[in-house]
């Protein structure tokens, strides 16, 4: 190890945090080990190769404004608000010790009188419940740890948001482990996240510095506005790598209808309609069979369906029943 510096994120917004932290990994400078401590403001995190609709509940996070966002790193979904806290090392592969890095946040919890215990490959918890859940990435010669820190954060949120809507689905890819969560605030009256990054730094600090020389931190420095991290943000904000990187998978939405139920069958990969079967007892059964080439090759994104099939040039009852499947659409919100 060259040298040990921390970097700290003001910003909150998820997409930007990634891809500084991604800049991170991919501009390693030789030798050099980095603390990055950031936070997002509400977001649901997706590991590399999950599902988003298996995971949340999608129409929730569109409308209660909750950003989606994927990360590098496998694993599963967590929820961030301003109650948690992330921490990554970045460092060369070399240098990687995930002991020693745990240590350090095992450490920072000892600061607060907080026995925290690793627990499995990826958790910390207290009192057999989950406080940090942790993922990792090895390039050829650059390693990345990350993980969450509950503080105080809004339980109810984190329930309601890693909940899939009931769908019926069949799905390939990473599930997420579901495990009884707590914040350390609970252990230590008045915590917050301000006194979490104190204690981070300390503990960082005294496991990291060399000769007994502080650590620089670095807040929100100027290379955040590199071209390179607003390269990354174009990615980590696309719909393609959000949403266009998921798994194969097979849903059913169901509604009854005053004229009918109707069941939709998809068959979805990489977030585009491959097929669709649709049932119906309507008795129209020539709309109903008429309907799948409005499905078939189009984005598994009910805006945009449900915008595709309002203009749908058909018109007296017809009409009136796919507008009423368009705002069905609407509702459900995948
Ligand atoms: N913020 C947070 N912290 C800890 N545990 C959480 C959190 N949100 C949800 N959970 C719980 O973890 C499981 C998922 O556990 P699972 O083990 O499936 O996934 C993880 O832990 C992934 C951690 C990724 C850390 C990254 C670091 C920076 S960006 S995100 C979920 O169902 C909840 O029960």
């Amino acid at each position: 190890m060259k040298r040990a510096r921390i970097v700290i994120s003001t910003g909150l917004d998820p997409w930007r945090n990634l891809s500084i932290e991604e800049y991170l990994v991919r501009q390693l400078e030789k030798g050099v080990v980095t603390l990055f401590l950031w936070k997002n403001d509400k977001t649901v995190v997706i590991g590399k190769h999950q599902n988003p609709w298996r995971e949340c509940n999608m129409s929730l996070l569109e409308k209660e404004h909750v950003t989606l966002a994927r990360r590098m790193t496998g694993g599963g979904a967590v929820y961030h608000g301003l109650g948690n806290i992330n921490f990554s090392f970045v460092m060369p592969k070399e240098d990687y010790d995930v002991k020693r890095q745990m240590e350090v946040i095992l450490n920072m919890c000892k600061k607060l009188g907080i026995e925290g215990q690793l627990s499995g490959r990826n958790d910390i918890t207290v009192d057999g419940k989950k406080f940090s859940g942790n993922a990792f990435y090895h390039g050829s010669d650059v390693s990345l740890h990350h993980g969450t820190l509950l503080v105080n954060e809004n339980m109810t949120n984190l329930g309601k948001y890693l909940t899939a809507s009931k769908a019926k689905m069949r799905s390939k890819g990473v599930e997420s482990v579901k495990s009884r969560v707590t914040n350390l605030s609970n252990y230590y009256e008045g915590l917050d996240t301000d006194i979490i990054t104190q204690k981070c730094i300390e503990s960082f600090q005294e496991a990291y510095s060399q000769n007994s020389m502080e650590i620089p931190i670095e807040i929100d420095p100027v290379w955040f506005h590199k071209e390179a991290i607003n390269k990354l943000y174009e990615k980590n904000a696309s719909w393609d790598w959000r949403f266009g990187k998921g798994a194969k998978f097979d849903i059913l939405h169901e509604i009854r209808f005053p004229w009918g139920e109707v069941q939709l069958h998809f068959n979805v990969k990489n977030a585009m309609i491959k097929d669709v079967a649709i049932y119906s007892d309507a008795l129209d059964q020539e709309f109903i069979e008429e309907l799948p080439v409005f499905f078939v090759d189009k984005k598994y994104e009910a805006k945009s369906l449900a915008n595709h099939l309002k203009e749908s040039i058909i018109k007296g009852r017809q009409k009136e029943m796919m507008d009423d499947l368009a705002m069905w659409i609407l509702e459900l919100g995948f």
